[in-house]
């Protein structure tokens, strides 16, 4: 049987509790816990609690930890899969930052749930054990952080949270995901074909992400240069297109030598240097403006925070964002 290790960090998945006014809460136990007996056959299961956070409470710090704690457990012992129980609201970004800092192979599958485990229709056991399932599949091992919901599998890379309740509401938008769990197999029908490692120590780094929008001027990114950020992420218009009027603003942030990436606002497609009249993508690359491919704000977000954390990364941000 297969040792894995599963460490929960709170959100709707560990939530079983309404208060006075029917708000959902993170109690005191792991409602999780008390159902772990059912998962043992299948695998043989260590629990760790490393936080009860609703996932809006999550930081690069806990990420980092979780990260320390894969490490540690992956050094010390046999350790053959890792599932990470998770809020939804962040978990894509937490399962981003630990496919690209966690070198070992073994599956990492995150997971969580749209209702708590209180409610009719609660998928949060449901969604543990179809991780688990993916966790001890010998298909899972070398391809990355992947994200198991609703019978579906994506990569940390693609997916996003799509619906603000729907229990599908993890999607690769234009990819789709790369497997599927049946009840009585799991399917891969795709691979990653690439997979980025970096080493990460520090998360201080200040990155900010801000949406473009129609009508915007620079007043905040003005402000953004003069707040000790270290790096800007913007989501832009269409192909990777900003309003002239926010051009100085982001010439002021590259010459304070705060890196500028780009990525698109549209949740498909790819942001690209095209168009070349005043604000156009060509016009940001010639000031050097990054084109983060394909990303969304916050994966990318997270992806420049990790490279400005270390000069090996940072002196290198064209290689890394061209990627
Ligand atoms: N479904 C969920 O888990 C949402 C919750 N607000 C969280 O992210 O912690």
């Amino acid at each position: 049987m297969k040792k894995i290790v599963v460490i929960h960090t709170g959100g709707t998945i560990s939530m079983h509790v309404h208060d006075k006014s029917g708000a959902v809460v993170p109690g005191d136990s792991n409602p999780l816990t008390a159902e772990i007996g059912k998962l043992m056959e299948y695998a043989d299961i260590r629990e760790i609690e490393a936080f009860n956070y609703p996932s809006p409470h999550m930081t690069p710090k806990e990420m980092l930890k979780l990260k320390q704690i894969i490490d540690q457990h992956s050094s010390e012992g046999h350790v053959e899969g890792f599932v990470i129980t998770h809020g939804t609201d962040t978990l894509e970004e937490t399962a981003y930052f630990l496919d690209l800092t966690v070198k070992s192979k073994v599956p990492i599958i995150l997971t969580g749930a749209m209702r708590s485990s209180n409610e009719i229709g609660a998928d949060g056991v449901y969604n543990l054990l179809s991780a688990v399932r993916v966790a001890i599949s010998d298909n899972a091992i070398g391809k990355g952080v992947l994200v198991v919901m609703n019978d579906e599998i994506h990569t940390a890379q693609n997916v996003t949270k799509t619906s603000t309740s729907n229990v599908s509401t993890f999607q690769s938008p234009q990819y789709g995901p790369i497997g599927l769990i049946s009840k009585t197999a799991i399917h891969f029908h795709h691979s990653p074909n690439t997979r980025e490692s970096f080493e990460v120590t520090d998360v201080s780094p200040k990155v900010a992400l801000l949406k473009i929008y129609a009508g915007m001027d620079a007043d905040l990114l003005m402000h953004v240069a003069q707040a000790g950020y270290h790096g800007v992420v913007l989501e832009g218009l269409g192909q990777g297109n900003v309003p002239p009027a926010i051009v100085p603003a982001i010439q002021q942030l590259l010459n304070q030598d705060i890196p500028v990436v780009l990525v698109s606002r549209c949740y498909n497609g790819i942001a690209q240097p095209v168009y070349g009249y005043e604000g156009g993508g060509k016009m940001l690359e010639d000031m050097g403006v990054l084109f983060a491919h394909g990303l969304s704000g916050q994966k990318a977000r997270i992806k420049l925070l990790i490279a400005l954390s270390d000069p090996r990364w940072s002196l290198c941000l064209n290689e890394i964002f061209e990627y």
